[in-house]
């Protein structure tokens, strides 16, 4: 096999050239990209279903380790009023979700913040945690122990022993690629000072979950200074590593967006129809049973709903079968200029591009279905939730 030719075949230079496919040939490629959706849908036994999570966010620390140049999450100590947030804050998040609806508490938050800031170290010392995947394993025991909201983990990069101690209090987990360019690491680089980032080191941890047998989605960061070819060979690696491990339920495909506090706030924002090549990319290379997920908060200029809902209608026919999670409750911490358009807003253009849309789990229903997916500790919770097809049954506040 050539250099440029991965294990299952996909020729780096085609994929590259898809990426760029423009007018007629977009058109062409949006119209594979969606028959092979709804290929996939009918394969996970849920025709013309389009799918949502209904969740809250828990951002449970701000602080990281890391320096990415597009994030505006990421603060320091002194921005904020303590390094974590209290179980008690988290839980009343939690509560509140519940009672409008919601199934997941997605948890997302900084990478090891105890290695750069004392205030961090300090703060779980105090109460007894020995790291900040410690007390996110303690908040998202009490999370589902109090609400019964299942916790999505998205802490960053996780070790196999990490990994380890949490399935056991969360169905599903996640992180992002972002990419495979090692250059986004070098000085001038989106990821330069961002050691979790390394694309090695985040392979890696992707394959360690795999084996751990998590339930696990990742995606691509479109537009953060990576090349066509780094987007296909990230898009490649990911196909390879849901072949190899079966463990990747979704892959979510993210457009860049500015934020002005950041240092790529002078970057232009993914150009849609290059963003949009790559979301049909996603869907073609992924195996039948992966979710291919775009969020509806990132479309269309910001306030104009009109062009937002054009941009979603795109997003249809370039294959995606989810919106991701969506809240009633919480804002999106980490793109937190873009609100979530409402549930009726999403059903109606969801209904009119020929799908209904409906509520989902964190951990899609072949997870719950196959057996060594769920750990026996966290299982009576999902299956609490869920309906016959393994979605959502009746709201966490109906019980
Ligand atoms: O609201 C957001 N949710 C994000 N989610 C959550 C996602 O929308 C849902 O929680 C999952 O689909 C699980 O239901 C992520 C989850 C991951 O595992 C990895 C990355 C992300 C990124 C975001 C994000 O930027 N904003
Ligand atoms: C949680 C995930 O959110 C994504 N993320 C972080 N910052 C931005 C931004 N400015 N625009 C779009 N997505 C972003 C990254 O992919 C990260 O992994
Ligand atoms: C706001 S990013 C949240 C998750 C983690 N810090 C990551 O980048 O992967
Ligand atoms: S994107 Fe994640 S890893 Fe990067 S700075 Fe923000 S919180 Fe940290």
């Amino acid at each position: 096999m050539a250099d440029h030719t991965n294990s299952t075949g996909s020729d780096v230079g085609d994929v590259t050239a898809l990426l760029s496919a423009r007018g007629a040939d977009l058109d062409d490629l949006l119209a594979r990209a969606a028959r092979r959706r709804d290929e996939h849908l009918e394969h996970e036994g849920r025709p013309g279903v389009v799918t949502y999570s209904p969740k809250v966010f828990i951002p449970l620390t701000r602080l990281c380790r890391d320096r990415c140049h597009y994030c505006t999450f990421a603060t320091v100590p002194g921005r904020l009023p303590a390094a974590y947030m209290e179980l008690d804050e988290v839980l009343a998040i939690a509560r509140e979700g519940a009672e409008q609806g919601c199934t997941e508490a997605l948890f997302t938050l900084g990478d090891r913040p105890e290695a750069r800031w004392r205030a961090a170290g300090e703060w779980l010392a105090a109460r007894g945690y020995s790291s900040t995947i410690d007390y996110v394993r303690a908040a998202a025991a009490a999370v589902l122990a109090e609400t019964g909201l299942l916790p999505h983990l998205n802490p960053g990069v996780m070790t196999p022993d990490e990994l380890a101690v949490l399935r056991p209090v969360a169905p599903s987990m996640g992180m992002m690629l972002e990419s495979t360019s090692t250059l986004l690491v070098e000085p001038g680089g989106a990821h330069h000072g961002s050691p979790d980032k390394e694309p090695a080191v985040r392979l890696q941890a992707i394959a360690d979950a795999g084996r751990a047998r998590v339930p696990f989605t990742t995606g691509v960061l479109v537009g953060i200074g990576e090349t066509r070819r780094d987007r296909a060979e990230s898009l490649i690696a990911l196909a390879d590593l849901s072949r190899e491990y079966g463990h990747l339920q979704e892959v979510i495909v993210q457009n860049f967006r500015a934020k002005p506090d950041t240092a790529m706030r002078g970057e232009p924002d993914a150009e849609f129809d290059e963003f949009v090549a790559a979301v049909a990319v996603a869907r073609l290379l992924m195996p039948l049973g992966v979710t291919v997920q775009a969020p509806p908060n990132l479309a269309g200029e910001l306030g104009d709903s009109a062009d937002a809902a054009e941009d979603q209608a795109l997003l249809l026919r370039a294959g995606i079968d989810d919106w991701g999670g969506v809240s009633p409750v919480t804002p999106d911490h980490v793109n937190p200029e873009r609100p979530w358009p409402g549930l009726d807003e999403l059903a109606r253009i969801t209904a009119k591009a020929g799908f209904t849309l409906r509520p989902r789990l964190t951990v899609y229903p072949r997870y719950q279905r196959d057996a060594g997916w769920i750990d026996p500790a966290v299982a009576p919770s999902v299956a609490t939730l869920a309906d016959a097809d393994g979605l959502v049954g009746m709201p966490v506040a109906a019980r």
